[in-house]
């Protein structure tokens, strides 16, 4: 068909490609095919198999493209509560995939072996599992008994003093250095507080697990951090499209830079084995040691071992401490009376010049952990989806069968907002973690036999640093915004309030841009 002026102009199709002409003739076959197929997927998928009676999205039966777009742009756990709250407790987000938010079911899941972690945890060929990765329940038991005592409360209680060094005296020592600076400036600094508690959160696994100050906190910066956030894209990237494996280029990038972090790992392995044994063992010491005292239900571990596990409290535990801090602290500074609650409960019981412990928040603090685990609660730090398979005869839950191999994914933040498990669930309400009877399924940390090595560790770091900080220092938010509304005595309006800072999940929840929303004022009171 040409255009005035002779010009050819081309339409969507041209005469040759119209029915009837050969060309007309493929492109019609062509899409006549692709319907019937499309047809034929969806009647499989929605009339035949057995997942075919899980609710769900027609759309999420037959691909899984809408979930694994949702998990690249960062609002998976959102996707998954919509789709739980039109679907009910156990719904379908793709063809092979279920998601879950009723507590029992949860529990059932994670609670036993039988249903094995996926593929999707695997660490890249050549690398030693550790005990995050691991699908093997045999594996996953025995390093459990390797690692598992160096973080329970009473050796955490022995490393209280690196634990000190890593958060409350650098972080004294870092501020009142910025505040003396700041003198003429009303005595006031502004932080990125989610960029600090990342760097405090790695100092905490520097002197815990590589036996090293790594300075982060001071120097504002460390070698681990660029490399780390590579590792976590990466490893993102490819669990969210497996079929990325297979370009050895990518596969290549992320194997350097893991192998970096290993190297580093490892070479605090070798310097702490020709040392003597330290008085008070750290992390490292317990995972060198482990095994090796009579009594102990378990092998000694290889250096490479070791140093997988050092790796894996890296990626496991920064991002995830470090999002529990800022969100707990950013909850307080947009819920004005409840932050007045936990200062004067914490001013009420201690002198300024303290140092908190663990043990004196637990004994003193009642409220301050009621937000603590409140904050968990309403932004869990990794919040889905803890996928898990089917077992070989298939599983029956929630009244559907789940044939062999279906992932059942775990959605921790559906769960927490679902009503009947939570009632009010979009309320910040701290209250419902007082008193004697509080509510079981708070399940920030997972829970059965795959639950959260570290977090006795992240309690503690939530904890000491939470209440130090807010002991000796007076924090406000610097968006003007919210700090005029405070001033206004607008407090009671914006009770229970969850801020509206946008954020991304990718593994864990944090927000998009700290330097923007994140920014807190610090004065001294
Ligand atoms: C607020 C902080 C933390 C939160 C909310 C958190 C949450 C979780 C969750 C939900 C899981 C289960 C993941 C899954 O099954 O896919 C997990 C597992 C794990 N976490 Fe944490 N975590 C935190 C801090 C830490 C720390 C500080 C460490 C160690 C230094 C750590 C080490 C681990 C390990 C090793 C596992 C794997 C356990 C296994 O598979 O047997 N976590 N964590």
């Amino acid at each position: 068909m040409n255009g005035a002026g002779g010009n050819s102009t081309r339409l969507l199709f041209d005469d040759d490609d119209y029915p009837g002409s050969p060309m007309g003739s493929i492109v019609f076959a062509v899409i006549t095919l692709a319907v019937i197929l499309v047809l034929f997927k969806i009647l499989y998928e929605r009339c035949v198999t057995p997942l075919s009676a899980v609710p769900g999205q027609i759309v999420h039966s037959i691909t899984s493209i809408p979930m694994r777009y949702h998990m690249i742009r960062g609002d998976l756990p959102e996707f998954l509560l919509k789709l739980h709250q039109k679907f009910g407790p156990i719904v379908r987000i793709s063809p092979q995939r279920v998601s879950v938010a009723d507590p029992d079911i949860i529990r059932h899941v994670l609670g036993s072996h039988t249903f094995r972690k996926t593929p999707s945890y695997e660490m890249p060929e050549g690398i030693e599992a550790n005990a995050f990765s691991t699908q093997s329940p045999e594996l996953s038991t025995h390093r459990r008994r390797q690692i598992g005592a160096a973080f329970s409360h009473r050796n955490l209680t022995g490393m209280q003093d690196k634990i000190f060094e890593a958060t409350v005296l650098s972080v004294r020592e870092k501020l009142d250095a910025k505040l003396a600076e700041a003198a003429d400036n009303k005595g006031q600094v502004v932080v990125n507080i989610y960029s600090w508690f990342s760097l405090i959160s790695l100092d905490t696994i520097g002197i815990l697990a590589f036996g090293r100050n790594f300075h982060a906190l001071k120097n504002e910066m460390h070698e681990l951090v660029p490399l780390l956030n590579r590792v976590r894209v990466l490893s993102y990237v490819t669990m969210a499209f497996p079929w990325l494996k297979q370009i050895p280029r990518l596969v290549g990038w992320r194997l350097t830079t893991i192998s970096k972090v290993l190297d580093f790992a490892h070479s605090a392995v070798i310097e702490r084995r020709a040392q003597e044994q330290i008085p008070v063992p750290d992390i490292l010491q317990h995972l060198i040691n482990a095994g090796t005292v009579p009594g102990d239900q378990c092998q000694p571990m290889s250096d490479s071992q070791i140093a997988s596990e050092n790796l894996v409290q890296l990626l496991a535990g920064v991002d995830t401490t470090s999002s529990g801090l800022t969100w707990t602290l950013m909850l307080l500074l947009y819920n004005p009376h409840i932050l007045r609650r936990v200062v004067s409960e914490l001013r009420s019981e201690f002198p300024q010049d303290h140092v908190i412990s663990f043990s004196d928040c637990r004994q003193q603090l009642p409220y301050l952990t009621s937000v603590i685990t409140e904050s968990l609660r309403i932004m869990p730090p990794a919040p889905g989806m803890l996928p898990r398979l089917a077992p070989a005869d298939g599983v029956r839950l929630g009244g559907y069968f789940l044939p062999a191999g279906t992932w059942i994914c775990c959605a921790i933040g559906a769960l927490h907002m679902n009503p009947s498990v939570f009632p009010q669930p979009s309320a910040f309400d701290p209250e419902r973690f007082l008193g004697e009877k509080k509510p079981a399924n708070m399940l920030a940390f997972s829970t059965g036999v795959r639950a959260c090595i570290g977090k006795n560790l992240a309690l503690v770091e939530l904890h000491v640093v939470l209440s130090n900080l807010l002991l000796r220092y007076n924090v406000r938010i610097a968006k003007s915004e919210v700090s005029s509304r405070q001033q206004d005595g607008e407090s009671e309006v914006l009770a229970g309030r969850v801020p509206d800072i946008p954020h991304k999940t990718h593994m864990t929840m944090n927000p998009t841009r700290p330097e923007r929303d994140c920014l807190v004022v610090l004065s001294h009171i």
